[in-house]
């Protein structure tokens, strides 16, 4: 392994792979993400050497961190939004009204907490079914890998409940392709209740393994309508507790728009366009024939 210096910054590049991907970080303060470069550079320094590829990692000031792929790859015009963009949740306030809710930005940051070798990404759907639920899993799985740049991403099958059973499948461009044409949602799903608990320690399980034995983050993308959303904050709130690194990414789904804070969601139009075909076409049935079917 070459260690280089570059101003008062340290780089470490593996032999070879010196991919323009992970350039030396500057400027302001980044220092409440640096913890998972921070661990990947402990290991580097602690173990002596790690089985996989170690891309560049590089030191500033407040830690280690990774700069978006998506900036160095001129395929991508990409807006980034600044860390500390935020949008409020009502537009029309009163002069006398108290401070609002505020909620972060989406869309890509400059900056990104994992190596994206490093990533083991998991998907799963859960809740009732949605228009879309297939598209957006392969729109997941395609950036994931060909913007980012991730090898290993796994469907958890049958929602919440496949982190009991832990059955997953392997994702990847190719067997997602066709999928957007097809109904429902390829990795299943389920309702009824389901023990935040008992999800977290099975991902804490998960994400100590794939740490210990390949140094992989498993960040979680979770599909789902408001009760999967509300199960997905308790998810989170039970790993912020426990520290674990690894990151959890809800994506709202509702046919039915009851999801507050967005303005619908992806398969809304279409289902408002198909039930409005069963609306039209009962109707001419029970106004014509005298007798509804
Ligand atoms: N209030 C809640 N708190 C935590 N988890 C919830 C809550 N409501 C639902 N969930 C979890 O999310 C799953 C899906 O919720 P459900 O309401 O069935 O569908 P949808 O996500 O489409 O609204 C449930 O099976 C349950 O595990
Ligand atoms: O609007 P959401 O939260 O996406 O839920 C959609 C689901 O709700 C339903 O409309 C009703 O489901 P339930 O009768 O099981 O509550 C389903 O047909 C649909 O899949």
């Amino acid at each position: 392994m070459d260690t280089e210096s570059v101003d008062t910054q340290r780089v470490i590049v593996e032999s070879g792979h010196d991919s323009p991907t992970w350039r030396k970080l500057t400027g302001d303060n980044f220092s409440s993400h640096a913890s998972y470069a921070d661990l990947r550079q402990r290991s580097v320094t602690d173990i002596g050497s790690v089985s996989r590829t170690d891309k560049k990692i590089v030191e500033g000031e407040f830690g280690y961190m990774y700069l978006n792929p998506l900036q160095v790859n001129p395929a991508y015009s990409v807006h980034f939004v600044n860390e500390d963009d935020t949008v409020p949740q009502k537009i029309v306030v009163q002069k006398s009204s108290p401070g609002g809710i505020y909620f972060q930005q989406g869309e890509p940051r400059q900056r990104v907490y994992f190596g994206p070798e490093d990533v083991y990404a998991c998907i799963l759907t859960c809740g009732g079914l949605c228009p879309g639920l297939n598209t957006v899993i392969k729109d997941v799985v395609c950036g994931l890998s060909y913007m980012y740049g991730v090898k290993m991403i796994v469907g958890i099958q049958g929602g919440y409940r496949g982190f009991y059973a832990r059955n997953t499948i392997p994702l990847t461009p190719k067997s997602v392709n066709d999928i957007h044409k097809r109904g429902g949602t390829i990795l299943g799903t389920s309702r009824g209740g389901h023990d935040a608990i008992k999800i977290v320690d099975n991902i804490q399980d998960i994400n100590q393994k794939l740490i210990y034995r390949w140094f992989l983050f498993p960040p979680v993308y979770i599909i789902g309508g408001d009760g999967t959303e509300k199960g997905a904050a308790m998810i989170f709130e039970g790993i912020r507790r426990r520290g674990l690194k690894l990151a959890i990414a809800g994506t709202p789904k509702t046919t039915d728009n009851d999801i507050a804070v967005i303005d619908k969601s992806f398969g809304f139009d279409t289902t408002v366009e198909e039930a409005q075909c069963a609306i039209n076409t009962a109707h001419v049935e029970a106004e014509k024939a005298g007798r509804m079917v």
